[in-house]
This record gives structure tokens, C-alpha cells and sequence, in this order.
């Protein structure tokens, strides 16, 4: 058993990340500043409220918690607001993550497990993309956790301190038993804008372009449970426990959902057709990412066995009617 300090640990991903410690009998104990998560969803341990930006605050939360390892979603993560706002990724993203590897680094915490994207990508040179691609963002969310996998290298070569960066491809889907689940606001992202749309939530949903060269006109994603994808933070974060090295990974399944095929998939699940109207392109969407996940799965041993289009969109389905959480 290790006590883990999760930054983000109120947020979707996070949230669900401390289900899995838990589960796996580890102790986790959640750094937030509830900018865009919720405290209900603060559920499997102890809480510290701070930001990542208060190097202070920071400091006296390793004192608190006395971590073994870090596990660090905390990010702002909305494209669009980063081209729009730049600083404001730059700063959080980039120089919270600083603060936090500075703390580690004062505290002697030599295990750190860190949120990046296939958006390090941006629009890639290989198909499924291996963590060899050249990694050459195209907007500011994408640049900033680049930044952040960079000053991991810089803080391993000079203070030790190892660390798993995982490349998450689409995350989709909640926890089965309903504790955690996505509440983004606004949201964004596709499987709980088409859920929405089916309840009445919102205007029919937009499909963000017909036009790109894919089979059916529609963008291509590589979706990935989000329990599935904690599980991998647990086995990445033992590893480094046991010492072992630092790995750069992605997280997704291989295989490619267009936009219409996640739509039809969700009809299906539900039951009922998808208001739908179609919208122009939005701005920096690469037509296609697909991952090739084979390193994850030799490595770690990690099996995504929950990644099924229908279970990742009737878990979403099932933690909307019964689940969300109020501020
Ligand atoms: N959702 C996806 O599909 C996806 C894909 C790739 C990468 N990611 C990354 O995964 C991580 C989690 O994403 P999510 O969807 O759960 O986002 P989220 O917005 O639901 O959660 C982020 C959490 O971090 C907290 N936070 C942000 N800035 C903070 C700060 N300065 N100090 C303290 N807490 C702060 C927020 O309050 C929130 O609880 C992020 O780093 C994101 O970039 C997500
Ligand atoms: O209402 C919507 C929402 C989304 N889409 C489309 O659905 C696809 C998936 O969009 P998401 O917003 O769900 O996900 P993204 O692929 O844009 O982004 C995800 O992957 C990125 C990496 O490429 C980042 O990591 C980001 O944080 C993560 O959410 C895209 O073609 C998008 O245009 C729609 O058509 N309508």
C-alpha cells in the first residue's frame, strides 16, 4: 500500500484514478483547486484543497500527505480556450507542473505519473501513431504538456526524480458502479455531447464536419474506458514504486470510431435516434488518431478490456441519469 498525492483528482479522470488506487489498496489523497472539478466526485480518500500555482500550498501538502509517488492530472485541457488564451495554458499547465516537481523534488518524491495527450502529436506523420512519432504540436493545450514531458527529462537527469508520461488518445465512459463519471463545463467532448443531446440536455448535436477524408466524411478518434485507463496509471505508478524506469506510453485501443459511427453506436445503446445537424470543421482537428498501443500492453501488461464502443457509451448513458454531481 503507497499514499499517492493526486493533483486533479476532483476532475473526470482524476476522480476515477482514485477509485482504482483504492481498489488496488493504495491511499489516495487528492491536491485540487476545484477550478474545473467537483467535490462530490471526491469520494475514495482525503483531500487537500490548493493550486498547483501556490508553491507554498504545495509544500505543505507533501508535508501533510507524505506521498510515496504523484499522480498529476491537473491541467486545463480545452483546446479552443488555449488558442484563445495562451497564457493562461502556458501558466497553469506548464508552470504548475513546475511548482509541482519543485516540491517533489524539496520533499524527495521520486515517482511521478503524468497526464499528456495524443495532442503532443498534433497532426502526425505515422498511422497508428507509435511514441516515436515526431511529436510537433499544433495548438497551446498540445505545446504545454510537451513542455511538461520535457521538464520531466530535464528533472530525472538532474534530481532523479523517474516518471510515466501516458498519451491518452479520446478518454470515454465512466465508472460502472456509478460513483464518478465526466461532468466537464462547458463540455466539449464527443460521447457526453451525444448523450446530451439524446436527453434533451442541449441543441442536437453537431457534427464538426462531413468533409474529411475518412470513409464517411467524419474525424477519426481511438476511444479508451476510463477505467481501463487508470488501470494503467496503477500499474504505471507500481512500477515506478518498484523502481523501475521511466516510460513514455500511449493509452488507446488501435482502433479508429468516426464521428458518425460513435453517433449510430450511441442510438443503439439508447434506444433512441441522435438529434443531429451537421456543423463546419472545427479548427485543429487532424481528420484521424489512431494509436498503436502495443508498448503499453507488453510493458505494463495493461489489457483495455473495457474499451468496447457500447460499454464506454451505456456507462456514460448510465452515470448521466443517475450519477452527476452538483456544485
Ligand atoms: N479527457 C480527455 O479525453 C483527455 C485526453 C488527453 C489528456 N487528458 C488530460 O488528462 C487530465 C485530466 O483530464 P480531465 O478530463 O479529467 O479534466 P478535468 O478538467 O475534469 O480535471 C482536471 C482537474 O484538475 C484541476 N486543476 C486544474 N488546474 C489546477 C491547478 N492549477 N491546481 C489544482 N488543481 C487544478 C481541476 O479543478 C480538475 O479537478 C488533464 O491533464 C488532461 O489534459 C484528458
Ligand atoms: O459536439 C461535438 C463534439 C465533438 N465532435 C467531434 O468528435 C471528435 C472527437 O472530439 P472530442 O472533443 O471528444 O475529442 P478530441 O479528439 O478533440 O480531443 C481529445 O483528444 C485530444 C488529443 O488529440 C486531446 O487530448 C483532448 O484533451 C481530448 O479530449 C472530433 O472530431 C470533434 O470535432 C463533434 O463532431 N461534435
Amino acid at each position: 500500500m503507497a499514499r499517492i498525492l493526486v493533483t486533479g483528482g476532483a476532475g473526470y479522470i482524476g476522480a476515477h484514478g482514485c477509485k482504482a488506487l483504492r481498489a488496488a489498496g493504495h491511499e489516495p489523497i487528492v491536491f485540487d483547486n476545484f477550478r474545473t472539478g467537483w467535490r462530490d466526485a471526491v469520494k475514495f480518500g482525503e483531500m487537500i484543497e490548493g493550486d498547483l500555482l501556490d508553491l507554498d500550498a504545495l509544500k505543505a501538502a507533501f508535508a501533510q500527505a507524505k506521498p510515496e509517488a504523484v499522480m498529476h492530472f491537473a491541467a486545463l485541457s480545452n483546446v479552443g480556450e488555449s488558442m484563445a488564451d495562451p497564457e493562461l495554458y502556458w501558466r497553469n499547465n506548464v508552470g504548475g507542473s513546475l511548482n509541482l516537481l519543485t516540491a517533489m523534488r524539496d520533499a524527495g518524491v521520486g515517482s511521478i505519473v503524468f497526464s499528456s495527450t495524443a495532442a503532443t502529436y498534433g497532426e502526425p506523420d505515422e498511422d497508428p501513431i507509435t511514441e516515436t512519432a515526431r511529436q510537433a504540436p499544433i495548438n497551446p493545450y498540445g505545446a504545454s504538456k510537451l513542455a511538461v514531458e520535457k521538464m520531466l527529462d530535464d528533472f530525472e537527469k538532474a534530481h532523479g526524480i523517474r516518471s510515466i508520461a501516458f498519451r491518452y488518445f479520446n478518454v470515454a465512459g465512466a465508472d460502472p458502479e456509478r460513483q464518478v463519471g465526466e461532468h466537464h463545463v462547458p463540455e466539449t467532448h464527443l460521447v457526453p455531447n451525444v448523450l446530451d443531446s439524446v436527453a434533451g440536455a442541449r441543441d442536437a448535436l453537431t457534427i464538426n464536419g462531413t468533409d474529411y477524408p475518412t470513409p464517411d466524411g467524419t474525424c477519426i478518434r481511438d476511444y479508451v474506458h476510463v477505467m481501463d485507463l487508470v488501470d494503467a496509471h496503477v500499474l504505471g505508478t507500481e512500477w515506478l514504486l518498484a523502481g523501475k524506469e521511466s516510460l513514455r506510453l500511449n493509452l488507446g485501443t488501435g482502433s479508429g470510431f468516426s464521428v458518425r459511427e460513435v453517433v449510430d453506436a450511441a442510438s443503439e445503446v439508447v434506444g433512441e435516434t441522435v438529434p443531429m445537424n451537421y456543423g463546419p470543421r472545427r479548427p485543429g482537428d487532424p481528420a484521424r488518431l489512431v494509436c498503436d498501443g502495443t508498448r503499453a500492453r507488453e510493458v505494463l501488461g495493461w489489457s483495455p478490456e473495457r474499451s468496447v464502443m457500447a460499454q464506454m457509451i451505456g456507462d456514460a448513458w448510465a452515470w448521466r441519469q443517475t450519477g452527476r454531481y452538483s456544485r
